[in-house]
């Protein structure tokens, strides 16, 4: 599988500076959920699928790794162009080495949930912030579907040996958090059962298995559940075809240029064809009720999702209060979030955040760290972070060094706050952006910011 990805070297720190406005025009890399999940259905259908506008990022790449040591065929034919032979649900291979899925939560916990749901044996690890993240969370019903953890490291942590069963049983299961990754490990597992699996979800999270599913030929539905949560069933063994999937703009990336034009002075730019499924723009509704200027043109459908390109000027924010029943929707935006409000005139009080703890960092002491090295006062008060937004009058002091504990969105977002504090700001280590958004850097110098 060549590729050519930038990684920068590990510790490599990066700083930006303020400058004039950005201007221009991008196109946010492709959807990184999207994209895990496109590799994941393309090994289990037999046939070729082929895939456009992959994200080509370090997280997506391990998974397809993954694929291939389960017996996928995995061919890059050009830039997000590539090709999957699948082998079908079923008859997936035993890997004979170690599956390193380096940063990459989503890929760890989906493909756990495609061998716990086939009889073959497959051990699971990834970098030292991978090892620290829970997966008892996708253990516990592999167990139930007849799964056996054969070694896990502490409080259930990788490096994990997990033995899949051939005849995974059909449960109904009740997910205690909102999590699209539970969820989607779940109904891969049953994939292979012979019977019907059933998640029950306390408030909707991401679709895209179950878009995807359906997308692929398999029988599944989605119903409300109590006030927020649905009900997703999924019929097993379903014959899946292949199917051709193109990737649109990840919103969780377009999140980055979105707010730096937002608190750069002067600053103009058009985001191209970013993905506006329902459960992933709880950013752009937060944004505007807090006064962005955001103006979506071109409405239109692509590859099965709704897309627009994002008119987005500078804006005077005002902080506002952002609803726990909304954190699904936007669970990955609040470091960036929290660099809008650092800008807002007023307080900004974000509820319900509890899951930021377990990411790839715990993102909410991360924030609150980053934002006190930048000169803005926050404070942690039982799972709500708040923000005081010094406004555009006092303006944000930064020069501080962020510690991103091996987080992209943490880097991301304190390298946006730099591009408009009055003494820019530095992160200590960039190499984890490759995960998410390879091209980050590019792509925002593209449009005017500095970077050193
Ligand atoms: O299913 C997915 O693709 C993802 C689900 C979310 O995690 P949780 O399922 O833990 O909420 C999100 O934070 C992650 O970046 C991607
Ligand atoms: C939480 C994230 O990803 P993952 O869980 O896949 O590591 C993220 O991309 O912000």
């Amino acid at each position: 599988m060549a590729v050519s990805i930038s990684i920068s070297p590990p510790g490599a720190a990066l700083s930006t500076a303020p400058g004039g406005p950005l201007k221009g025009r991008l196109r946010p890399p492709g959807d990184k959920s999207i994209s895990h999940r496109a590799f994941i259905l393309g090994l289990l259908t037999v046939g070729r699928t082929e895939i456009r506008g992959l994200l080509e990022g370090e997280d997506v790449l391990h998974t397809g790794a993954a694929c291939r040591a389960l017996g996928a065929r995995i061919e890059r034919l050009g830039e997000g162009f590539w090709q999957v032979d699948g082998i079908g649900i079923g008859t997936l291979l035993e890997p004979r080495e170690t599956l390193d899925f380096g940063n990459a939560g989503t890929g760890v916990r989906l493909m756990m949930g495609v061998v716990g749901g086939h009889g073959i044996t497959a051990a699971f690890d990834g970098d030292a912030s991978l090892r620290k993240r829970p997966m008892r969370r996708v253990l516990d019903p592999l167990v139930l579907m007849g799964a056996q953890v054969l070694s896990q490291d502490e409080g259930g942590r990788c490096p994990i040996r997990l033995k899949g069963t051939p005849e995974p049983l059909p449960i109904e299961y009740r997910t205690k958090v909102a999590s699209a990754q539970i969820k989607s490990a779940v109904l891969l597992a049953g994939l292979n059962s012979p019977g019907r699996t059933v998640v029950i979800e306390p408030q909707a999270s991401r679709d895209h298995t179950e878009k995807m599913l359906a997308h692929f030929g398999a029988t599944v539905a989605s119903e409300p559940f109590e006030a927020h949560g649905r009900r997703i069933t999924l019929e097993g063994r379903p014959a899946l075809h292949p199917a051709e999937i193109k990737v649109p703009a990840d919103p969780s990336s377009a999140a980055f240029p979105l707010v730096a034009a937002l608190i750069v002075p002067g600053s103009d730019i058009v985001i191209e064809g970013m993905m506006m499924n329902p459960l992933r723009v709880g950013l752009l509704q937060t944004l505007l009720e807090m006064g962005a200027q955001i103006e979506l043109i071109n409405q239109r459908d692509e590859g099965g999702e709704s897309v627009a390109d994002l008119h987005v000027r500078a804006s005077d924010l005002r902080g506002v209060d952002v609803p726990a029943e909304r954190a699904p929707a936007m669970i990955d935006e609040y470091p960036i979030l929290a660099v809008a409000a650092a800008f807002a005139t007023g307080e900004t009080r974000m509820r319900g955040l509890s899951e930021l703890r377990v990411k790839e960092s715990d993102r909410l002491v991360a924030v609150a760290d980053g934002l006190a090295a930048a000169g803005v006062e926050s404070i942690i008060e039982g799972d709500d972070l708040i923000v005081a937004g010094r406004g555009h009058d006092r303006g944000v002091p930064g020069g501080g060094v962020a510690v991103t504990h091996l987080d992209h969105r943490i880097a991301m977002s304190f390298l946006c706050l730099g591009l408009a504090a009055k003494r820019g700001m530095a992160i200590d280590d960039a190499a984890m952006i490759a995960t998410s958004f390879p091209t980050f850097q590019a792509a925002l110098a593209g449009l005017g910011a500095h970077f050193s």
